[in-house]
């Protein structure tokens, strides 16, 4: 993007950041740097303390401690220009269920100075961009959580923020419309805009994030890419699966570097060069006449990686908030 000079440097920088309700410290200590143009995923289960980071960061309170610079702007000190850097997604505090889809997003246009013209064009172009042209003119209370999500998301939009938080994008939706939302987020992120994302689906951060940081107990317990993260975890496997105890027992004379789950009758062997050392495996077990049942790669999941990080699974995990399916029919 030719209006960004910075595009080199960081669009958010977290120092420090420390929060508290009460004696319960949600953060304690955040340092995050979000490059520009990027998509950053802030990671972690039910109450970590992710929309509290990004409710600060985005002007709406102060830290206890620490700041946060929006594109080198402070967000205590500079508020009023940070405000008008960033758009806020994800609570849907600024859609009117009374008005239709169409009218939230010409008022939005007022609200921002685009004069009557441009709101307007601009309300066409979103409805049409985020397949709500159907129900453009019907009051935003007959929308699915889908729609109303998109809505949401095209809100922002009316401007053309620099920085975009998403909070908890899709979050209770079912997994059709949440792919379409990421799908959408998807298409954003080609235009260059830098996206702070907070999620508790690790699919989510895994799909749609350059940079996943995981928060768990007011602390980033982690940071980098998802490739970096399911590194951290432990290497590749090739599993094993045998159908007698003769050839697991066998197999496992053979292989000692393998880890045996004997309730599955199966063998894990760490490895780095699944091609190579998947073909040496098989021909070693081939030639001492062992048959393998089954044999599969196992690439560790971010949610392996939540679990060696916290100890715990990820709320995501067993908590996925899916609602029943959203009639997105009644779009039309
Ligand atoms: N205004 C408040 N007063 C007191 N406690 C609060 C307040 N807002 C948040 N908390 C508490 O702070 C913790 C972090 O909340 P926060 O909403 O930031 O977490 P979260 O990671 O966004 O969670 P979720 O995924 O459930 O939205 C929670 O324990 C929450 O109960």
């Amino acid at each position: 993007m030719t209006h960004r000079p910075g595009a080199a440097g960081a669009d958010i920088v977290i120092r420090g950041l420390t929060k508290s309700y009460g004696a319960h410290r949600v953060l304690d200590g955040i340092d995050l740097t979000v490059p520009a143009g990027s998509v950053t995923a802030l990671l972690g289960p039910n109450g970590s303390g992710k929309t509290t980071t990004v409710s600060i960061a985005s002007t709406l309170f102060p830290a206890d401690a620490g700041s946060v610079t929006i594109a080198g702007h402070d967000t205590v000190r500079d508020a009023r220009k940070v405000r008008s850097l960033i758009g806020v997604t994800g609570q849907s505090v600024a859609i009117d269920d009374l008005f239709t889809g169409r009218e939230n997003l010409r008022l939005m246009g007022d609200l921002r100075h685009l004069g009557r013209g441009e709101s307007r064009r601009r309300a066409d172009e979103l409805l049409e961009r985020f397949d709500l042209v159907g129900a453009a003119d019907r009051p935003v209370s007959t929308y699915s959580g889908g729609m109303r999500r998109r809505l949401d998301l095209a809100m922002t939009l009316v401007s053309t923020p620099r920085v975009i938080f998403l909070d908890e994008p899709t979050t209770g939706l079912d997994p059709r419309s949440r792919r379409v939302l990421w799908d959408i987020i998807g298409g954003l992120t080609a235009s260059g805009v830098t996206i702070f994302l907070t999620t508790q689906y690790l699919e989510e951060a895994d799909q749609l994030a350059d940079r996943i940081a995981v928060l768990d107990h007011g602390h980033i317990v982690a940071e980098g890419t998802a490739q970096d993260l399911k590194r951290r975890v432990h290497e590749s496997e090739i599993r094993l699966s045998f159908d007698d105890d003769e050839s697991f027992d066998a197999a496992r004379t053979l292989l000692p570097s393998a880890r045996p789950v004997a309730d599955a009758r199966r063998l894990d062997l760490p490895t780095d060069d699944t091609v190579t050392a998947m073909r040496t495996t098989l021909n070693l077990l081939d030639a001492a006449s062992i048959d393998v049942a089954d044999v599969e790669v196992h690439t560790p999941t971010l949610d392996d990686v939540f679990f060696a990080l916290t100890g715990s699974a990820s709320a995501g995990a067993d908590a996925t908030g899916y609602v029943d399916a959203d009639d997105e029919s009644g779009a039309a």
